[in-house]
This record gives structure tokens, sequence and C-alpha cells, in this order.
């Protein structure tokens, strides 16, 4: 007898969003298979950020979404983080005014601490300057702090949005690093226009284009075609961002 194949972890179907008079989703269908890294792609403005928003709650949906086969659509932002699912925005949202440490106590859900270790393993920077306002850190260390909000906990599933956009080379490779050590303890969806970072840890990919699935499949085969990736994500493979 075969085995049947796993249940994905996260899987959307028929999914729409509606914004003023734009229907910005269409239709939108993939699942997300367990541990590791899921690349979303495509050009600016496909509806990227809208589906990670539509799966966390945060913009009003039509269609399934569901975690390990629970139905999650129209449930409340916070008990889908409650389910185990964590975000990192693209323009991060630390909260400037209060420290590293304020920032990171603020968004643990379980035991203090528990996750410090983890969490200052892959970010030393952020325990020496634990006791720095947020607001006052540097973009690459402010998405350090993003990225370590969730990571302080037990997520089954981070949706993480660019979160190299506008860092510096040595601090894209420093979050590339981390984004690989976190997808070992949770399944990465992430949204990220530097074709070498999706190339080092992506092992699916899903490429969107005017709020439909186009491809889905290996990321490395994808980005191994040249006319393929020029074609869905307007970039040659040795190239660095989606256009
Ligand atoms: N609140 C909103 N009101 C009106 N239009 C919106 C809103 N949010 C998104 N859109 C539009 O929906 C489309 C998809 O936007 P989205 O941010 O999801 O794309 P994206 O693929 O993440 O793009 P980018 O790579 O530029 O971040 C765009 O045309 C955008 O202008």
């Amino acid at each position: 007898m075969t085995a049947s194949p796993p249940t994905p972890l996260l899987e959307v179907a028929d999914l729409h969003v509606r914004i003023g008079g734009s229907h910005i989703l269409q239709g939108i269908e993939f699942g997300v298979a367990r541990d590791g890294v899921t690349a979303l792609l495509g050009r600016n403005g496909v509806g990227k950020t809208t589906t990670l928003k539509a799966i966390m709650g945060l913009v009003r949906a039509t269609g399934d979404i569901s975690l390990d086969g629970t139905p999650i659509n129209g449930t409340r932002t916070f008990s889908i983080v409650k389910h185990g699912v964590g975000y990192v925005p693209e323009d991060r949202e630390v909260f400037g005014g209060l420290t590293v440490e304020e920032n990171l106590r603020l968004a643990e859900l379980g035991e203090r601490g528990a996750h410090d270790d983890f969490v200052f393993g892959l970010f030393p920077e952020l325990k020496k300057r634990s006791r720095q306002q947020a607001g006052t850190l540097s973009g690459g260390q402010q998405q350090m702090v993003a990225l370590a909000r969730v990571l302080i906990n037990d997520h089954r599933l981070l949706l993480v949005d660019e979160p190299t956009k506008g860092l510096a080379p040595k601090v894209v490779g420093e979050v590339a690093e981390a984004l690989r050590r976190a997808a070992e303890v949770a399944t990465l969806v992430l949204v990220e226009q530097n074709i070498q970072i999706v190339r080092a840890i992506a092992r699916d990919a899903i490429v969107l284009d005017h709020g439909q699935v186009v491809h889905t499949g290996s990321a490395a085969e994808l980005l191994a075609d040249e006319a393929l990736t020029r074609r869905l994500l307007g970039v040659g493979r040795s190239e660095g961002a989606v256009a």
C-alpha cells in the first residue's frame, strides 16, 4: 500500500479579496508543505502582501484557508496567532518607544524567557542592545527585533514579508541565515524580492500574477530556468531583485 501524501500545513483555496472597487486576489489556491521555506514570489503589486494579510485575518477575504486541516478564514487575528501563525509585516512595526526587551516580552505568549537562548543565539546583537529603544535601532536591527518577536513563540507557521528590503548587504546575509535557522523549527512562507536568498533557502515556490497563482513547484527548478524566471518574475536568474 502506498502512503498518501502528507496534508499540507497550510491550504488556501478560492481566496478572493476585494478592496474598494478592486478585485485584488482572484481565486488564489496553493498548499504549503510542512517545514522548510516556501517562497511567495511575483512582481510588484501582484498580491503577495494581501495574501499574507488575508491568511492573518487582517483583510476581509472569501474562500478557504486551513491550518493543519482546521479552517481559519473568518477567525480573528489574535486567534490565528494562538493557532500558531506568526507574522512579520513588511514595515516591521516594532514599538519604537519601547526597548528591545520590552518588544520581545510583549510578543511572548508562553513561558517568559523560554526561547531567549534560541532568539539571542540567532541575534546576539539584540542581547547587547536589549535596553535600547527599538526606534533608535538601524533598519537591520529593527528587522531582527521583528523576526525575534515571532521566534520567541512556538509558532508552527511564520509568514515573513520582504525581510531584507532596504537592508545593507552584510545585514541581508545575517537575516537570511536567521531565516534559514528559523525554518528548522517552523514552516516559513517568505515573500522575498532577493532572488539569491530565495535560491539559498527556499524549497518550494509559488508565483502570483494579477491576483492569481501562475506557477507552483520547486524553487531551484524555477530559478534554474532562465526564460521562466524572466517571464514570471521579470529578472534573470543571476540578477538580484524581482522587477
Ligand atoms: N488597502 C488597499 N487599498 C487599495 N488597493 C490596495 C490596498 N492594498 C493593496 N492594494 C492593491 O492591491 C494590489 C496588490 O497589493 P500587494 O501589496 O498585495 O502586492 P505585492 O505583490 O505585495 O506588492 P509589492 O511587491 O509591491 O509589495 C496592488 O495593486 C495594491 O495597490
